[in-house]
């Protein structure tokens, strides 16, 4: 069977998605995850794009041992020497350089003859390889390209030195067969084409992605790029748990294995899921919570008699267990800390001690304690910059009455340390707790996305809401969880503010240290 390489960008085109940004700490999380899962490459960011982004690439470099890291370039000098300084610490340091090729992006936006284009291309793929010893050159909108202009610039970008050559469907605008044809063209028609690896990205907008990475996979490309859950760019891009398990349960048709360890794939969804704030639908393929459920009489028996017949993948194949019921209100420390460690948690003691803390006042409140409740609990404890003081959650009252004018009073510490408290009011009791926080914040904070669902099943459920806010003009998202929806929702809000109050942080230390 012929192999083919996992590229992941959900770091880089996956954080494209409108409304999403990690922090370093979710990144480094995702990373090591995906590192679990088997990744052959991951993309970890775009270094040149800011100072951020740069030290969360530099630190996934630093950390990811068995995964090769690769970070996006323009086909920029400054651009490469920028990717070069966070890239260099890693394992297998690689380098992702993109030009378009299509005449659209090459009139419009790049402003350049396709000679001009070529001739960048070739100078930029060489002066990469001066450093990085794997370079990938990628045609953006290869799709709309001119298939013969397309034949010519690759052959030149791989004299020059690419190890692989990336065909993306930028707009996701190709079908199967096109895509397929695409695929082939280059194979028969570059004559150097057999001394790199070729390669698929697709993106969703009218629903093909997956199909069309499918369809490059049967015409040549040996390696594939996508995301968890399919997140990115507009529609997104190719889902890479669809991608591996169509080739693991239709090997007879697609006859490819990858390194994936296809039973990582829902932790891994799951996490990206819970960092991002972008929640997977119950029917999404291989990792919607609908994917092994069955609701009609006729299917339901047919899977008690035998589950072949309704069912084409089995839910323990990609990590979903038939019962995550884990810890209770007796169990001690050390059975919370083996628990932590078989979810995939790398957590100090302190951090240990933290969160055994939390998971004994869930269980007074909560006869039965999850998975799903631990796994939101530790996310939040190992994603928390702990060096930087930031705004907490003190205290908070709501009054709530039919035909009144909701109420909150709340105190919150400020980074400072000084503890500041306030009342204010609102239509509903949320609208009541925010706009007393952005009193007490004194920042102006507009709400502009809430979202509130049960981790798990039950009353005692706890509660998880994610906000966007613009703070000072500046998009960002929260997530908070608790057994209260109000606390949650206070909690959300805190965390959105924190997040844009760390960058402003960093970024006036880094000022000091210039
Ligand atoms: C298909 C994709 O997913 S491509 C990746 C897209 N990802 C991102 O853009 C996220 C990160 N981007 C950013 O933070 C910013 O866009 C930056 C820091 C990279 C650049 O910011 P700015 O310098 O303000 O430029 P801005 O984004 O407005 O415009 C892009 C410039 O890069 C040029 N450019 C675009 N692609 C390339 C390329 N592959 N190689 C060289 N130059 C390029 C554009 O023509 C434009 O140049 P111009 O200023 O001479 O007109
Ligand atoms: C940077 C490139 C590969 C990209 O994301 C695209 O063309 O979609
Ligand atoms: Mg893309």
């Amino acid at each position: 069977m012929a192999h083919v390489n996992i590229f992941d960008t959900t770091l880089r085109d996956g954080e494209q998605s409108p409304g999403v940004n990690l922090n370093g700490l979710e990144k480094l999380e995702i990373a090591k995850q995906l590192e679990r899962l088997g990744v052959d490459i991951m993309e970890a960011g775009f270094p040149a794009s800011s100072k951020n982004e740069f030290d969360s690439v530099k630190t996934i470099a630093q950390t990811i041992r068995t995964s090769s890291v690769t970070g996006l370039a323009r086909a920029k000098k400054s651009d490469i020497d920028t990717a070069w300084e966070a890239l260099n610490y890693a394992a297998e340091p690689r380098l992702h350089i993109f030009l378009a090729t299509s005449p659209i992006h090459m009139t419009h936006k790049l402003k350049k003859t396709p000679e001009e284009v070529i001739e960048t291309a070739v100078e930029m793929v060489s002066y990469a390889r001066e450093r990085f010893p794997q370079v990938e050159w990628s045609a953006e909108d290869a799709c709309r390209s001119d298939l013969d202009f397309l034949a010519t610039i690759i052959e030149r970008v791989i004299d020059a030195g690419a190890t692989v050559i990336n065909l993306p469907d930028t707009v996701g605008y190709t079908t199967p067969e096109e895509y397929g044809f695409l695929f082939r063209y280059m194979r028969e028609n570059v004559p150097n084409i057999d001394r790199v690896s070729l390669s698929a990205h697709c993106h969703d907008d009218l629903g093909m992605a997956v199909a069309n990475s499918l369809a490059a996979i049967e015409n040549g490309a040996t390696q594939v790029e996508g995301t968890i859950n399919g997140i990115g760019e507009r529609a997104g891009n190719a889902s890479l748990e669809e991608i591996a398990v169509a080739l693991k349960i239709r090997g007879d048709k697609l006859p490819y294995t990858t390194n994936l360890v296809l039973h990582e794939l829902k932790r891994t969804s799951d996490m990206v899921s819970k960092f991002t704030g972008m929640k997977v639908p119950g029917n999404k393929a291989v990792v919607g919570a609908n994917a092994f459920a069955h609701e009609s009489g006729i299917h339901q028996d047919g899977v008690l008699k035998n589950a072949s017949t309704y069912e084409i993948i089995t839910p323990e194949l990609v990590g979903v267990k038939a019962n995550n019921l884990v810890l209770g209100k007796h169990s001690g420390r050390h059975a919370f800390k083996d628990r932590t460690i078989a979810l995939g948690y790398d957590l100090t003691e302190a951090q240990i001690s933290e969160g055994f803390k939390q998971f004994k006042l869930l269980t007074d409140k909560k006869k039965e304690v999850t998975d799903d409740d631990l796994f939101t609990i530790l996310v939040d404890l190992q994603t928390k910059n702990e060096d930087i003081s930031q705004y907490e959650l003190q205290a908070f009252q709501v009054h709530y009455g039919s035909g009144n004018r909701p109420s909150a009073t709340v105190a919150l510490r400020k980074p400072d340390g000084n503890v500041v408290e306030t009342a204010g009011i609102g239509q509903g009791s949320v609208e009541a707790i925010y706009n007393t926080m952005e009193a007490l914040i004194s920042e102006k904070i507009v709400l502009t996305d809430y979202s509130l669902h049960s981790v798990g099943e039950g009353r005692d459920a706890l509660a998880e809401v994610y906000v966007r806010l613009n703070v000072q003009d500046t998009p960002v998202s929260g997530r908070g969880a608790a057994q209260d929806v109000l606390e949650a929702s206070a909690q959300a809000f805190l965390n959105a503010v924190n997040r844009v109050y760390v960058n402003q942080f960093l970024a006036q230390k880094d000022q000091v240290q210039l």
